[in-house]
């Protein structure tokens, strides 16, 4: 059915122009599955919509945005939030992360992935892009609530308790490519984890498969300055320069973090057209220190949008908190209060096109609240005020899953059944 948002206070759209007291109207061709937006002054009066056709939806009091886009997480890492705070990144892998997991089963994944997708929809995430054990697991959840993903099958083969026959690994990869590469919501996709736990074969095979089936390759780059130092002892390199040395860096390639990189591998990834994907929270929370050169980026041209990470680094999936941190970590970083500024986080965070989604979902914020007025700029209460909690509807491909703040899809009985699931699994950790 056709959706019609009336009287909405404000909009702003995917390119963020702002409108005032606009109705939107969204459209879905049920064969092409072609979306239609369209935004005007008391459209019902002027077309020759008849109401008994639409669902129409109350934008009194709300603010309409496209849908947000979490660009790198680990989504079933929601059962191991809060399980190992306050470490660095090697440490928290080693001694915390990898051998938690190591007790997970793909069911485990299942719920922990639900609770994940449940938490971003809530939160006006409407797409996001995964890196997980147990992919097919988060597919099956992603498909449950109803919003996009971007599934990564992970390659690890060294250094963690996960490693696995390689051969193996890689013809599973193929096999979950193939099962999910016509599905309209799910992009599958390769994931190698980092420079640190694939060897370099590792990274040329991923490769190879990423361009016979044209999907992305994901993975983890110059997170850490123990990273770039470790690179640079064992091969004179830094992790930039080595992925471009064996011919990994491409314009189907997105990376997570590059924080720890240099002006020359900017222009190196501005080059090779690489999607960046900033993951301030975590960066911040883990002490990688330095910060993502944010400046660089935008003057090379650089393709960039959010991440939250995952919810054991972060310690949530909320992308209207993630715009507040970047604004802010970049402000205090140069000094210079224009850096970081509204446009670029939103324009960062409505980026599903990195990572292989049309934008063409609609969230609704409600304006009801203390914290959003007054309104003289409707995009900077969006960036400094708003947070998750705000997001009252979410419309994806023309589908309404939140109204109300409650999931259209999933009832209060099965939530309490998710609840009391991640409870049963989070016993086995320690
Ligand atoms: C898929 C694997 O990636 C691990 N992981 C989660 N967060 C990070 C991060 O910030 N850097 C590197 N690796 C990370 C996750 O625990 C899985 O083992
Ligand atoms: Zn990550």
């Amino acid at each position: 059915m056709d959706i019609l948002i009336r009287d909405l206070d404000y909009a702003v759209d995917i390119n963020l122009n702002v409108y005032k007291n606009i109705d939107i109207l969204i459209r879905r061709d049920e064969d092409s599955k072609k979306i239609s937006i369209d935004r005007g002054r008391n459209l019902l009066e002027k077309s020759n919509l008849d109401k008994k056709d639409l669902k129409i939806i109350d934008g009194d009091k709300k603010c309409a945005l496209p849908g947000l886009s979490n660009n790198h997480t680990h989504i079933p890492m929601t059962l191991l939030r809060g399980i190992a705070d306050d470490m660095i990144l090697q440490e928290w892998l080693r001694e915390k992360i990898w051998p938690n997991e190591g007790r997970l089963t793909g069911e485990d994944v299942y719920y922990g992935a639900l609770l994940g997708c449940l938490e971003m929809l809530r939160f006006g995430i409407t797409s996001f892009n995964d890196m997980y054990f147990f992919p097919e697991e988060i597919v099956r959840a992603t498909k449950e609530v109803g919003i996009k993903g971007t599934v990564g099958f992970p390659i690890i083969d060294f250094g963690t308790p996960q490693c696995k026959d390689l051969d193996k690994l890689l013809n599973n990869c193929e096999k979950f490519i193939k099962e999910y590469i016509a599905e309209e919501k799910i992009n599958p996709v390769v994931a190698p984890h980092a420079p640190y736990t694939c060897s370099k074969d590792t990274y040329v095979q991923c490769r190879e498969i990423s361009q016979e089936y044209n999907v992305l390759l994901h993975t983890h780059l110059s997170e850490t300055r123990y990273e770039v130092v470790e690179m640079e002892n064992k091969i004179g390199m830094r992790p930039v320069e080595y992925l471009e040395s064996i011919g990994i860096l491409g314009d189907n390639l997105i990376t997570a973090h590059c924080v720890w990189i240099t002006k020359e591998e900017v222009k190196i990834l501005a080059k090779h057209r690489v999607k960046v994907v900033h993951c301030p929270g975590s960066n911040m929370k883990l002490a990688s220190g330095g910060v993502m050169p944010l400046v660089e980026m935008l003057r090379e041209g650089v393709s960039l949008s959010l991440g939250t990470d995952g919810p054991a680094s972060n310690n949530n999936l909320d992308i209207l908190e993630e715009m507040k941190i970047a604004a802010l970590l970049h402000k205090a970083h140069r000094w210079d209060p224009t850096v970081g500024d509204v446009d670029t986080v939103l324009r960062m965070a409505f980026n599903s096109e990195s990572i292989g989604f049309e934008n063409r979902d609609i969230v609704l914020l409600d304006l009801n609240s203390p914290h959003l007025r007054p309104v003289h700029n409707i995009k900077s209460n969006i960036v400094y005020s708003a947070n998750g909690n705000d997001v009252d509807t979410v419309i994806v491909e023309g589908e309404v899953l939140l109204e109300n703040k409650k999931f259209s899809k999933i009832d209060d009985k099965y939530l309490r059944n998710i609840y009391h699931k991640v409870n049963s699994i989070i016993k086995k950790f320690n």
